[in-house]
């Protein structure tokens, strides 16, 4: 188990990191989101033991032993500067890493060519690094990472400047991952293909967290909270005070209303009011994708930190 708390990472006057706390449990997917400048390579570099927290701690429990970062020999790195070595081939390259990382030369016969075949690359196996695009160079690094079969794989977007075909390809190899029994901790942007794959998200804005939890929770959470309705003829809102005045209503068409309930607002409540106002054909909620959940959570969070930094400069004059 990973256990960060109250993590500081500062740079003279930019706090990169502003008192973390969250776990990483054994064999899940984690992913680490949030906007450029938010603070994930700061933390990624803290964890892996790169550069020291200013504040805080970070214990890594593996059987008896405890570190303060995830060690080299229970890891599997994918950096956010990458590197290999362009004039040598394919496999001399995932040779090197193996043998660093002590894998055996059957062993590493066997993994090479079968995460080579996955990522579509079999028959490029002795051409030179430089020869590949960059695209299929990633993939050789993920594989590079990950052939030792570390406990713990951390990846500084694995996604970044992969076509969708590729993308999904990194998918399916951090699903292998996992079920092989691998800690994944990743870094992204691409919402579309976190949300396929994490079990648990930590949305980072300013170096603070602002989402952190089960992904399903923070989806259904969600998606509980906006109410479609569609009505057999056109409504009028503005003829019904308790439902205008108690809930936030948007006119999508003049037939079809999106509620969003706020807190203690139930479904059992609101029915009655949608009832009274005409004929409702259909009611289901509005699922909200991940992007726009992120979205809204950096925006609120923006807004939120500009007002109270607002407030406290006029204070201070
Ligand atoms: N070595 C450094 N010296 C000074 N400031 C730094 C340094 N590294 C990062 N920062 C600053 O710390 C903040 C967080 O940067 P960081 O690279 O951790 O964000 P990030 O979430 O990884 O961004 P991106 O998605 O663009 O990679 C930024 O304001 C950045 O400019």
């Amino acid at each position: 188990m990973l256990q960060v708390s109250n993590l500081e990472k500062h740079y003279q006057s930019v706090t990169a990191v502003n008192g973390l706390t969250f776990d990483v449990n054994p064999g899940e997917i984690f992913a680490l989101l949030g906007p450029n400048g938010a603070g994930k390579s700061s933390l990624v570099k803290m964890l892996v033991g790169f550069t020291q927290a200013d504040n805080g701690s970070i214990t890594l429990t593996d059987g008896d032993e405890t570190h303060d970062y995830i060690p080299s020999h229970l890891l599997g790195y994918l950096p956010e500067d990458r590197g290999l070595y362009p004039e040598k081939s394919v496999k001399q390259n995932l040779a090197f890493f193996a043998t660093l990382h002590g894998v055996s030369k059957t062993d590493f016969e066997g993994r090479c060519l079968h995460w080579l075949e996955k990522f579509n690359l079999t028959d490029r196996i002795d051409e030179p690094l430089k020869a590949l695009s960059k695209g299929n160079q990633q993939k050789v690094q993920l594989i590079s990472a990950i052939l030792h079969q570390p406990k713990w794989v951390l990846l500084d977007e694995p996604f970044s400047g992969l076509d969708p075909i590729n993308q999904e390809l990194v998918v399916t190899f951090l699903a292998e991952l996992k079920q092989q029994g691998m800690t994944v901790i990743l870094s992204a942007h691409q919402m579309a293909m976190v949300e396929k794959l994490a079990d648990r998200v930590l949305l980072l804005n300013q170096g603070s967290a602002v989402i952190y939890g089960e992904l399903e929770e923070i989806l259904l959470a969600k998606q509980a909270a906006v109410i479609h309705v569609r009505y057999a003829d056109q409504v009028d809102i503005t003829s019904l005070d308790e439902l205008k005045n108690n809930y936030v209503v948007e006119t999508v068409k003049s037939n079809q209303l999106l509620i969003t309930l706020q807190n203690n607002q139930t479904l059992n409540g609101l029915m009655p009011l949608l009832a009274s106002l005409g004929q409702v054909v259909e009611l289901k909620n509005q699922a909200q994708s991940l992007h726009t959940i992120y979205l809204n959570a950096v925006a609120a969070h923006n807004s939120e930190r500009s007002s109270s930094e607002g407030s406290s400069v006029e204070i201070s004059q």
